[in-house]
């Protein structure tokens, strides 16, 4: 995990490692400090030697303030080196996170996706932050300290090797506890990404349906759900401060009795005693420290493993050795074909056969849940086939380098969103260099041009994040004129004008013939009336194509298509 995560430091190893050279210096000078503070009690102060006290003062002058000024550059170093570190994780990440298929994207889900991205790496930025400080700090401020004591009187430094194990055993106690729980509070974080995301998105729906109290409630949960193990994990770590405080009052009381002692012998002077209640409380508020790091660090790493999770995930889609980089056609073969999702034993569609010519229109109807979306999705390989053959153009999908395949393949999905940017630089995600005679042509097509020229900011008009300023209606044709600025060899428009009227949906479908003749076609719908001028209808039920032809064959001698047909009749009757 570290390793995966280390490869993110990059131009911030310097920084990071000078600041861990300055802690270092600086803690070497803070544990001479009170050794020298010894010798002038004793030899300056008690013998009243004040060259002696003049000299070793400025002495110790020089250390303090270098010592704070190495202080000072390990501080402005390592907030820089964490936080550039994090954002060249977060920037990682995101990048692989862009090669995802859809698989990979399900694998993890997107709201953990987004705990990862955010949570997991500011965690990981505050212990990188340990790392190149305190983790350094602690454990030499320890070391030095109890090498110094035991140079100032070996005897009376005895009673840290008593103390030490003790504290060093209650804190381990503590920390046993406290780890888990605090791993089980980035998981809960997940849960609360979750409600939060889908509360955001559809806040329409819980407007609408009055769900207030309920998703109100589910947020309560998941909110408490982290409270109470936060709470736990920190009680539980409070545990430290008394347990701290009681070896540090014992140290105190033992280092007088036995100090007193040897002092009545002459074998201890004053200073030497004050410089070794210094280096006691140095020793043990270092170990003290050492276990908020430990605490800190398995927090992170809980959080480092979910990020290196991501980074070694391997998009379970990848371009060939030897890419197609050109499509000649919009041809469309489904030879045998199988899929499931993910290692789902579920089949999801089997044994698809089917035929389509480059610029026919096809349409697809069927139950929900029949496999509609799936089987277009396998086209622009959003997901991979689990068996038979896919071939577009007359080669295997497979062969294609993915990024010629998708600009030849525009895909409408049902809840194609928007996003923030004036209409016309959405509408150039199709095609970034698309003239403004091109984007005004495509919105034509789509249907769109008519009320885009009503705002009165016409094509500048900004749209909100998720397109929230447009009606469903208008994000439809505007996803549609996005698509088209491709000039795909392949349109699939998957339930992508629900939302429109029928006869302005006629109006779409006769412009994409009249435009777009060799562009294949594929509409999935669940009203017959857009789609019974296709070319062939195939309709598909639990996952198998169960009939393919055109309108009046199918009317002829289909019972569901029939079936479906005369129920929609009836119900568009009743309407009028
Ligand atoms: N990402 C996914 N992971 C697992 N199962 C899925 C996933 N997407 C769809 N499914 C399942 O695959 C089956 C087919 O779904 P699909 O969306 O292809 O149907 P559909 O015919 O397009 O339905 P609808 O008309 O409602 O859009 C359903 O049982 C669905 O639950």
């Amino acid at each position: 995990m570290i390793r995966i995560l280390m490869r993110s430091i990059r131009e911030y190893r310097k920084l990071a490692f000078t600041s861990q050279i300055l802690v270092a210096v600086e803690v070497a000078i803070e544990t001479f400090i009170p050794f020298l503070m010894g010798n002038i009690i004793d030899y300056g102060i008690m013998k009243k030697d004040m060259s002696y006290i003049t000299k070793y003062g400025i002495l110790l002058l020089a250390m303090t303030l270098f010592s704070l000024a190495c202080g000072a550059g390990a501080s402005w170093a390592a907030p820089h080196a964490s936080a550039g570190f994090a954002a060249n994780l977060r920037h990682d990440m995101f990048y692989h996170i862009q090669d995802f298929s859809f698989s990979n994207i399900d694998r993890f889900s997107g709201s953990s996706l987004v705990t990862r991205l955010t949570t997991d790496v500011t965690n990981v930025q505050t212990a990188f932050q340990m790392l190149t400080r305190i983790a350094v700090r602690a454990p030499l401020l320890l070391i030095f300290s109890i090498i110094m004591a035991f140079k100032v009187n070996s005897s009376l430094a005895m009673i840290f090797v008593f103390l030490v194990p003790l504290l060093t055993i209650a804190l381990v106690l503590v920390i046993h506890f406290a780890r888990p729980l605090f791993r089980r509070v980035f998981q809960r974080y997940d849960v609360l990404n979750q409600v939060v995301r889908e509360n955001v998105r559809g806040v329409e729906v819980v407007k609408t349906y009055v769900r207030h109290d309920e998703e109100i409630n589910k947020f309560k949960q998941a909110s408490q759900g982290i409270a109470e193990v936060f709470t736990k994990a920190q009680q539980i770590m409070s545990l430290n401060g008394p347990a701290m405080m009681l070896v540090l009052n014992s140290a105190v009381i033992l280092l007088s009795w036995f100090g007193a002692k040897l002092i009545v012998g002459g074998q201890l002077q004053t200073g030497q005693l004050v410089s070794m209640y210094a280096y006691s409380n140095a020793i043990l508020f270092s170990l003290n420290i050492l276990a908020m790091v430990f605490t800190q660090l398995s927090i992170s790493q809980a959080s480092g493993d979910r990020i290196a999770e991501v980074l070694q995930d391997q998009s379970t889609i990848t371009n060939p050795k030897h890419p197609l980089k050109e499509m000649a056609n919009g041809d469309i073969t489904f030879k045998h074909v199988n899929f499931e999702y993910g290692d789902s034993p579920k089949p999801i569609l089997q044994d698809i056969n089917l035929t389509i010519k480059s610029g026919q229109v096809i349409g697809i109807i069927g139950e929900t849940g029949s496999g509609k979306s799936t089987l277009v999705q396998l086209i622009p390989r959003l997901y991979d086939i689990s068996k038979g053959k896919l071939l577009i153009g007359g080669h295997n999908v497979h062969h294609y380098d993915l990024r010629t395949l998708r600009d030849n393949v525009a895909m409408v999905l049902q809840n194609s969103i928007l996003f923030s940017g004036t209409i016309a630089d959405n509408l150039r995600w199709g095609d970034e260099h698309a003239t403004d005679q091109q984007v005004i042509a495509a919105a034509k097509t789509a249907q769109a041009d008519g009320f885009i020229n009503e705002f009165a900011e016409g094509y500048q008009t900004r749209v909100e994040q998720g397109g929230t300023n447009v009606s469903g209606g208008q994000q439809q044709r505007l996803t549609i004129a996005r698509a088209l600025l491709k000039k795909p060899k392949i349109l699939i428009l998957d339930d992508s004008t629900s939302a429109v009227d029928t006869q302005t949906e006629q109006s779409i479908r006769e412009g994409l013939r009249r435009d777009m003749p060799n562009t294949t076609k594929i509409i999935i719908s669940q009203r017959i009336v857009s789609i019974q001028d296709a070319d062939q209808i195939i309709v598909m039920d639990h996952g198998k194509i169960q009939d393919i032809g055109t309108h009046d064959e199918l009317v002829l001698r289909n019972e569901l298509y029939r079936d479906i047909y005369h129920y929609q009749q009836q119900k568009a009757g009743e309407n009028d």
